[in-house]
Order: structure tokens, then C-alpha cells, then sequence
């Protein structure tokens, strides 16, 4: 079979774009890997399905790498400039994601403005962090962040007794003046460091607001810039919580299923 797809990036997280309104794909678990396969298939860090929605513009199903599923912020982000692209979203976006609704605009410059879901239940663990932005992020604040062993730390964090059976994504997170922090993440279905996750930044910019950061709280990451807007509530929970960065099309092309 002879898949159309799109090769999206924001802000370096990557993934492949399929246009599925008509419901004729569906990818197994061994198609999903070898797709995103950087050696055997397009290569990218996760699929996305665009479908349709009986209300909103549209239905995202993501995929990580690996085939399993959670809310992906930059994914969403993608999404919905490939939307455009389409001619389904013109300025506004409403879609169904993971962990329900979200509500995008699309500013000049290929920047999207994504509102994600009001956050409740962070967990202060010793200095660390445990938060759910959408998909679970663990917050480890670092004095020098390019000095982590990312990929060691990450995936012993990850697969810890404490957050079976699910795991957890981890985020190494330095502080910076002038309310900036530096952010590098061990993104779980991925299995490796990615060059930014918008789930994970977002959960960073919360947890610095429990050492003074106030929105918006830039960040930096490997793959670009994002900031991060939220509302503080009563007893650590958020609201009105957007993450805003870019988000850009690199190619196109079919393959061959
Ligand atoms: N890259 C994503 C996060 C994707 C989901 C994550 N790997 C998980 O399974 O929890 C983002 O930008 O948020």
C-alpha cells in the first residue's frame, strides 16, 4: 500500500504526518517503528493521523516511536500546521487529542500557540518534581544541564520501581536569569533524548514557578525556543497553560507499506 505523508519539525521534535479523514490506514505496532526508523523507514520520533471529528476541526491520534500512544505538545503543535496546510483550520484550531481537548492559534512567523489542559497534583519529590501535562514528566532541577548524561540518568529514572508500571518521561532543567530555564528531556517511547518535548517544557516551566519563574517562562532546548503562558491556582494546580513555539514542514513524500 502507498502512504502520502508529510515530515514535520517543532523545535526539532519530528514526526510524520499522515492525512487519515477517509479512515483507510491503521499501522500496527511493527509499521509504526519501522516507519519512524531513521536507518529502514522515514525516520522521526513519532506518527501522527490526522481523522475527523464529529465537532472539532479534527482528531489527532500520536504515536511515539514505539507505537504507544500518549499526548504529545509538540506533536499537537505540528498538527495543527499541517491542518492549515490542508485547509481544515484557517487562523483558530479546535481538535481532540490523548487527554481530550485542545484549543490552537496560529501566529504569524510558522509559530503555534497550543492551550493545553489545566494541570493539577504536581508532586514535589525531595528537589524533584512529578507533574502531568498530558503525558507524565519527572522535573530534575541541574546546575549545568549540558553536563547531564541525559540518556544514562534519563532512562534509569524512567524505568524506576517509582513510576511502574507506566513510566515516566524525565526532564534534566536548568535555571537561567531573566526567567529563562534550559531544558533537555529523556522522552519515554522514544527511548533516547530528544532535541525538545512540548509536554515536558511545559511541565519544567510549571515546576520553576516553584522557585520564583513567572509566565511567560522562556526556554531553551536544543532544537529552538518555546515559551511557556499559565494562571497559578490555589494549591499547586495551573491553568490557562499555552505552550508557543514553531512548528515547520521539511518534506513530503510516499512509502510503500
Ligand atoms: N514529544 C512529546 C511527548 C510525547 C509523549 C511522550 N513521549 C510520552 O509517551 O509520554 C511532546 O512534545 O510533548
Amino acid at each position: 500500500m502507498k502512504i502520502q505523508f508529510q515530515k514535520y519539525q517543532a523545535t526539532g521534535n519530528d514526526f510524520v504526518i499522515i492525512d487519515n479523514r477517509d479512515a483507510k490506514l491503521s499501522f500496527s505496532k511493527a509499521q509504526i517503528e519501522t516507519l519512524c526508523d531513521r536507518k529502514f523507514g522515514v525516520g522521526a520520533d513519532g506518527l501522527m493521523l490526522i481523522e475527523t471529528h464529529p465537532t472539532l476541526h479534527f482528531n489527532l491520534e500520536y504515536y511515539n516511536s514505539d507505537g504507544t500512544q500518549s499526548l504529545c505538545g509538540n506533536g499537537s503543535r505540528a498538527a495543527v500546521a499541517f491542518a492549515a496546510q490542508l485547509g481544515l483550520v484557517n487562523g483558530k484550531a479546535s481538535f481532540n487529542a490523548y487527554d481530550g481537548e485542545h484549543k490552537a492559534e496560529l501566529l504569524p512567523a510558522g509559530i503555534v500557540r497550543l492551550k493545553m489542559n489545566p494541570v493539577a497534583g504536581v508532586k514535589k519529590l525531595g528537589d524533584d518534581y512529578f507533574i502531568n501535562t498530558g503525558s507524565p514528566h519527572f522535573i530534575k532541577f541541574v546546575n549545568n544541564v549540558d553536563a547531564c548524561d541525559v540518556f544514562e540518568e534519563g532512562r534509569s529514572i524512567r524505568y524506576s520501581a517509582a513510576f511502574k508500571p507506566g513510566g515516566t518521561n524525565v526532564n534534566f532543567v536548568e535555571c537561567l536569569p531573566g526567567n529563562v530555564i534550559n531544558v533537555r528531556t529523556y522522552e519515554r517511547g522514544v527511548e533516547n533524548e530528544t532535541l525538545s518535548c512540548g509536554t515536558g517544557v511545559t511541565a519544567a516551566a510549571l515546576a520553576a514557578h516553584f522557585k520564583g519563574y513567572t509566565s511567560p517562562v522562556s526556554i531553551k532546548t536544543k532544537g529552538g525556543d518555546l515559551s511557556v503562558e499559565f494562571k497559578p491556582g490555589q494549591s499547586g494546580t495551573f491553568e490557562e497553560i499555552f505552550l508557543v513555539g514553531p512548528a515547520k514542514m521539511v518534506f513530503e513524500g510516499s512509502l510503500e507499506l
